[in-house]
Protein backbone atom coordinates (compact mmCIF):
# COMPACT_ATOMS: atom_id res chain seq x y z
CA UNK A 1 0.00 0.00 0.00
CA UNK A 2 1.20 3.39 -1.20
CA UNK A 3 1.72 6.30 1.08
CA UNK A 4 -0.42 8.64 -0.72
CA UNK A 5 -0.09 11.83 2.11
CA UNK A 6 2.81 11.86 4.83
CA UNK A 7 3.40 13.87 7.97
CA UNK A 8 6.02 14.58 10.25
CA UNK A 9 5.79 15.99 13.56
CA UNK A 10 3.20 18.57 11.89
CA UNK A 11 2.49 20.92 14.85
CA UNK A 12 0.73 24.30 14.65
CA UNK A 13 0.32 26.75 18.01
CA UNK A 14 -1.46 29.65 17.79
CA UNK A 15 -0.59 32.11 21.03
CA UNK A 16 0.68 29.71 23.20
CA UNK A 17 -1.68 26.61 22.63
CA UNK A 18 -0.09 23.78 19.94
CA UNK A 19 -3.65 23.03 18.53
CA UNK A 20 -1.90 20.09 16.71
CA UNK A 21 1.02 18.82 18.50
CA UNK A 22 4.02 16.21 16.64
CA UNK A 23 1.57 14.68 14.35
CA UNK A 24 3.12 12.13 12.21
CA UNK A 25 1.38 9.91 10.06
CA UNK A 26 0.77 7.54 6.70
CA UNK A 27 -2.21 8.10 4.98
CA UNK A 28 -2.50 5.51 1.99
CA UNK A 29 -4.07 5.40 -1.55
CA UNK A 30 -7.02 4.18 -1.47
CA UNK A 31 -7.90 3.37 1.79
CA UNK A 32 -10.59 5.40 3.28
CA UNK A 33 -9.01 7.00 6.94
CA UNK A 34 -11.43 9.31 9.38
CA UNK A 35 -9.89 11.14 11.87
CA UNK A 36 -12.17 11.43 15.13
CA UNK A 37 -11.80 13.56 18.39
CA UNK A 38 -13.75 15.29 20.90
CA UNK A 39 -14.17 19.45 19.88
CA UNK A 40 -11.31 21.20 19.75
CA UNK A 41 -8.87 18.04 19.35
CA UNK A 42 -7.68 19.95 16.48
CA UNK A 43 -9.36 17.62 13.71
CA UNK A 44 -10.00 21.02 11.06
CA UNK A 45 -6.48 22.80 11.88
CA UNK A 46 -5.21 19.21 11.20
CA UNK A 47 -7.22 19.64 7.58
CA UNK A 48 -5.93 22.70 7.10
CA UNK A 49 -2.42 22.54 7.64
CA UNK A 50 -2.98 19.08 5.19
CA UNK A 51 -4.88 21.51 2.27
CA UNK A 52 -2.63 24.32 2.81
CA UNK A 53 -5.05 27.04 4.22
CA UNK A 54 -2.35 27.38 7.41
CA UNK A 55 1.38 26.92 7.58
CA UNK A 56 2.78 24.69 10.27
CA UNK A 57 4.66 26.32 13.03
CA UNK A 58 7.04 22.68 12.91
CA UNK A 59 7.02 19.60 10.80
CA UNK A 60 6.36 18.88 7.17
CA UNK A 61 4.00 17.51 4.98
CA UNK A 62 4.32 15.22 1.65
CA UNK A 63 2.14 14.09 -1.51
CA UNK A 64 3.41 11.20 -3.28
CA UNK A 65 7.02 11.49 -1.53
CA UNK A 66 7.10 15.31 -2.35
CA UNK A 67 7.71 17.83 0.31
CA UNK A 68 4.76 20.49 0.22
CA UNK A 69 4.84 21.79 3.34
CA UNK A 70 5.27 25.08 1.68
CA UNK A 71 3.00 24.78 -1.20
CA UNK A 72 -0.33 27.15 -1.23
CA UNK A 73 -3.74 25.64 -1.40
CA UNK A 74 -3.87 26.39 -5.13
CA UNK A 75 -0.78 24.16 -5.76
CA UNK A 76 -1.99 21.31 -3.38
CA UNK A 77 -5.25 21.35 -5.29
CA UNK A 78 -3.71 21.36 -8.72
CA UNK A 79 -1.43 18.25 -7.02
CA UNK A 80 -4.33 15.96 -6.08
CA UNK A 81 -5.32 17.51 -2.43
CA UNK A 82 -9.29 18.82 -2.68
CA UNK A 83 -10.37 20.11 0.45
CA UNK A 84 -14.38 19.85 1.16
CA UNK A 85 -16.20 23.94 0.16
CA UNK A 86 -17.76 25.59 2.52
CA UNK A 87 -21.32 26.06 2.19
CA UNK A 88 -20.37 29.88 2.10
CA UNK A 89 -18.53 29.30 -0.98
CA UNK A 90 -21.82 28.09 -2.83
CA UNK A 91 -23.34 30.82 -4.67
CA UNK A 92 -26.74 31.55 -3.61
CA UNK A 93 -28.44 32.72 -6.72
CA UNK A 94 -27.34 31.02 -9.06
CA UNK A 95 -28.53 27.51 -9.68
CA UNK A 96 -27.23 24.38 -8.00
CA UNK A 97 -25.97 23.61 -11.78
CA UNK A 98 -24.35 26.60 -12.47
CA UNK A 99 -21.92 26.64 -9.01
CA UNK A 100 -20.98 23.07 -10.03
CA UNK A 101 -20.05 24.14 -13.44
CA UNK A 102 -18.04 27.31 -12.06
CA UNK A 103 -16.13 25.11 -9.82
CA UNK A 104 -15.35 22.84 -12.96
CA UNK A 105 -14.59 25.88 -14.67
CA UNK A 106 -12.24 27.10 -11.85
CA UNK A 107 -10.30 23.74 -12.08
CA UNK A 108 -9.76 24.06 -15.70
CA UNK A 109 -8.14 27.23 -14.68
CA UNK A 110 -5.83 26.47 -12.02
CA UNK A 111 -4.15 23.58 -14.45
CA UNK A 112 -1.50 24.77 -16.63
CA UNK A 113 -1.84 22.26 -19.21
CA UNK A 114 -0.62 23.52 -22.08
CA UNK A 115 -1.75 20.87 -24.26
CA UNK A 116 -5.00 20.76 -22.97
CA UNK A 117 -7.99 20.34 -25.27
CA UNK A 118 -9.99 23.70 -24.60
CA UNK A 119 -13.70 22.01 -23.41
CA UNK A 120 -16.73 23.83 -24.52
CA UNK A 121 -19.19 24.89 -22.17
CA UNK A 122 -21.73 22.32 -22.93
CA UNK A 123 -18.72 19.68 -21.84
CA UNK A 124 -18.59 21.43 -18.26
CA UNK A 125 -22.78 21.10 -18.42
CA UNK A 126 -22.63 18.27 -18.83
CA UNK A 127 -20.24 17.10 -16.63
CA UNK A 128 -21.72 19.02 -14.23
CA UNK A 129 -24.92 17.03 -14.65
CA UNK A 130 -23.09 13.80 -14.18
CA UNK A 131 -21.57 15.16 -10.81
CA UNK A 132 -25.17 15.98 -9.26
CA UNK A 133 -26.22 12.13 -10.14
CA UNK A 134 -23.39 11.26 -8.09
CA UNK A 135 -24.57 13.12 -5.27
CA UNK A 136 -28.46 12.74 -5.68
CA UNK A 137 -29.18 16.10 -6.15
CA UNK A 138 -29.86 16.16 -10.12
CA UNK A 139 -33.75 16.37 -9.70
CA UNK A 140 -32.75 20.09 -8.03
CA UNK A 141 -30.45 21.13 -10.98
CA UNK A 142 -32.08 24.40 -12.45
CA UNK A 143 -33.09 25.66 -8.83
CA UNK A 144 -31.56 28.28 -7.42
CA UNK A 145 -28.99 26.98 -4.51
CA UNK A 146 -30.50 29.27 -1.60
CA UNK A 147 -33.55 27.41 -2.31
CA UNK A 148 -31.55 24.07 -0.87
CA UNK A 149 -32.25 22.36 2.38
CA UNK A 150 -29.27 22.61 4.67
CA UNK A 151 -28.50 18.43 3.97
CA UNK A 152 -28.56 19.37 0.00
CA UNK A 153 -25.89 22.51 0.21
CA UNK A 154 -23.86 19.83 1.94
CA UNK A 155 -24.69 17.34 -1.31
CA UNK A 156 -23.55 20.46 -3.57
CA UNK A 157 -20.49 20.90 -1.50
CA UNK A 158 -19.53 17.56 -2.18
CA UNK A 159 -20.38 17.95 -5.79
CA UNK A 160 -18.35 20.97 -5.87
CA UNK A 161 -15.45 19.19 -3.90
CA UNK A 162 -15.93 16.24 -6.73
CA UNK A 163 -15.37 18.67 -10.10
CA UNK A 164 -11.98 19.73 -8.73
CA UNK A 165 -10.97 15.99 -9.53
CA UNK A 166 -8.44 15.51 -7.02
CA UNK A 167 -6.83 11.90 -5.99
CA UNK A 168 -7.74 13.20 -2.13
CA UNK A 169 -11.07 14.61 -0.91
CA UNK A 170 -10.47 15.56 2.49
CA UNK A 171 -14.51 15.79 3.75
CA UNK A 172 -14.87 17.72 7.31
CA UNK A 173 -17.94 16.76 8.73
CA UNK A 174 -20.28 16.36 5.91
CA UNK A 175 -23.07 15.29 7.94
CA UNK A 176 -23.06 18.76 10.18
CA UNK A 177 -26.12 20.23 11.02
CA UNK A 178 -27.97 18.16 9.33
CA UNK A 179 -31.71 16.41 10.59
CA UNK A 180 -31.55 12.65 11.13
CA UNK A 181 -33.15 11.78 7.88
CA UNK A 182 -31.34 13.83 5.44
CA UNK A 183 -27.51 11.41 7.06
CA UNK A 184 -28.28 7.83 5.28
CA UNK A 185 -28.26 10.28 1.92
CA UNK A 186 -24.97 11.62 2.49
CA UNK A 187 -23.90 8.28 3.60
CA UNK A 188 -24.42 6.60 -0.02
CA UNK A 189 -22.79 9.29 -1.33
CA UNK A 190 -19.63 8.84 0.25
CA UNK A 191 -20.07 5.16 -0.22
CA UNK A 192 -20.10 6.14 -4.05
CA UNK A 193 -17.34 8.07 -3.68
CA UNK A 194 -15.28 5.48 -2.04
CA UNK A 195 -15.93 2.75 -4.45
CA UNK A 196 -14.50 5.27 -7.24
CA UNK A 197 -11.05 4.18 -7.59
CA UNK A 198 -8.10 6.58 -7.29
CA UNK A 199 -9.80 8.47 -4.46
CA UNK A 200 -8.39 8.49 -1.47
CA UNK A 201 -10.75 10.04 1.41
CA UNK A 202 -10.07 10.83 4.57
CA UNK A 203 -13.34 12.09 6.69
CA UNK A 204 -13.85 14.06 9.21
CA UNK A 205 -16.97 12.75 11.11
CA UNK A 206 -18.12 12.81 14.97
CA UNK A 207 -20.73 10.27 13.93
CA UNK A 208 -19.36 7.32 15.19
CA UNK A 209 -22.08 4.92 13.50
CA UNK A 210 -21.20 6.56 10.21
CA UNK A 211 -17.59 6.32 10.66
CA UNK A 212 -17.17 2.86 11.37
CA UNK A 213 -19.40 1.82 8.30
CA UNK A 214 -17.04 4.19 6.27
CA UNK A 215 -13.64 3.50 7.69
CA UNK A 216 -10.66 0.96 6.70
CA UNK A 217 -8.38 3.22 9.20
CA UNK A 218 -8.76 5.91 11.89
CA UNK A 219 -7.19 8.10 13.47
CA UNK A 220 -7.57 9.57 16.82
CA UNK A 221 -6.61 13.15 17.59
CA UNK A 222 -7.37 14.87 21.53
CA UNK A 223 -5.53 17.75 22.55
CA UNK A 224 -3.73 18.24 19.18
CA UNK A 225 -1.97 15.22 19.84
CA UNK A 226 -2.19 11.52 17.51
CA UNK A 227 -3.57 9.32 20.45
CA UNK A 228 -4.10 6.30 18.30
CA UNK A 229 -4.13 4.60 14.66
CA UNK A 230 -5.84 1.92 13.55
CA UNK A 231 -8.51 -0.47 12.38
CA UNK A 232 -11.51 0.43 13.34
CA UNK A 233 -11.45 -2.67 15.48
CA UNK A 234 -8.51 -1.69 17.04
CA UNK A 235 -9.49 1.57 17.94
CA UNK A 236 -12.84 0.71 19.48
CA UNK A 237 -10.53 -1.81 21.32
CA UNK A 238 -8.22 0.70 22.83
CA UNK A 239 -8.77 1.88 26.24
CA UNK A 240 -7.34 4.80 25.64
CA UNK A 241 -9.28 5.94 23.26
CA UNK A 242 -12.32 5.63 25.37
CA UNK A 243 -10.92 7.16 28.39
CA UNK A 244 -10.23 10.35 26.11
CA UNK A 245 -13.89 10.52 25.24
CA UNK A 246 -15.06 12.34 28.51
CA UNK A 247 -17.78 10.97 30.19
CA UNK A 248 -18.74 9.00 26.93
CA UNK A 249 -18.00 5.52 25.32
CA UNK A 250 -16.62 6.06 21.58
CA UNK A 251 -19.54 3.42 20.52
CA UNK A 252 -21.88 5.64 21.32
CA UNK A 253 -22.83 7.45 17.97
CA UNK A 254 -23.88 10.80 19.97
CA UNK A 255 -20.46 11.05 21.80
CA UNK A 256 -18.42 13.93 19.98
N1 LIG B 1 -7.36 30.41 13.82
C1 LIG B 1 -7.29 30.04 15.11
N2 LIG B 1 -6.83 30.88 16.06
C2 LIG B 1 -6.75 30.52 17.35
N3 LIG B 1 -7.09 29.30 17.81
C3 LIG B 1 -7.57 28.42 16.92
C4 LIG B 1 -7.69 28.74 15.53
N4 LIG B 1 -8.19 27.63 14.87
C5 LIG B 1 -8.37 26.67 15.81
N5 LIG B 1 -8.00 27.15 17.02
C6 LIG B 1 -8.02 26.38 18.29
O1 LIG B 1 -7.36 25.16 18.03
C7 LIG B 1 -8.00 24.08 18.72
C8 LIG B 1 -8.40 23.02 17.72
O2 LIG B 1 -9.49 23.50 16.95
P1 LIG B 1 -10.12 22.67 15.76
O3 LIG B 1 -11.21 23.49 15.15
O4 LIG B 1 -9.06 22.18 14.86
O5 LIG B 1 -10.75 21.42 16.53
P2 LIG B 1 -11.73 20.30 15.99
O6 LIG B 1 -11.21 19.00 16.49
O7 LIG B 1 -11.91 20.43 14.51
O8 LIG B 1 -13.08 20.66 16.74
P3 LIG B 1 -14.62 20.44 16.33
O9 LIG B 1 -14.87 18.98 16.38
O10 LIG B 1 -15.36 21.18 17.38
O11 LIG B 1 -14.81 21.02 14.95
C9 LIG B 1 -9.16 24.69 19.47
O12 LIG B 1 -8.73 24.95 20.79
C10 LIG B 1 -9.43 25.98 18.72
O13 LIG B 1 -10.00 26.94 19.56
Amino acid sequence: METIIKTEDLSIAFGGHWAVSDVSIDIKQNIFTSVIGPNGAGKTTFFNLLSGQLSPTKGRVFYKGEDITKHSVIQRTRNGIGRSFQITNVFPNITVLENVRLAIQSREQVRFDLFRHFKSYRQFEEEAMNLLETVLLEEKAEIPATSLSHGEKRKLEIAMLLALNTEVLLLDEPTAGMSLEEVPAILNVIKNIKEQEDRTVVLIEHKMDMVLDLSDRMMVLFNGELLAEGTPEQIMANETVQSAYIGGDPNDSTTT
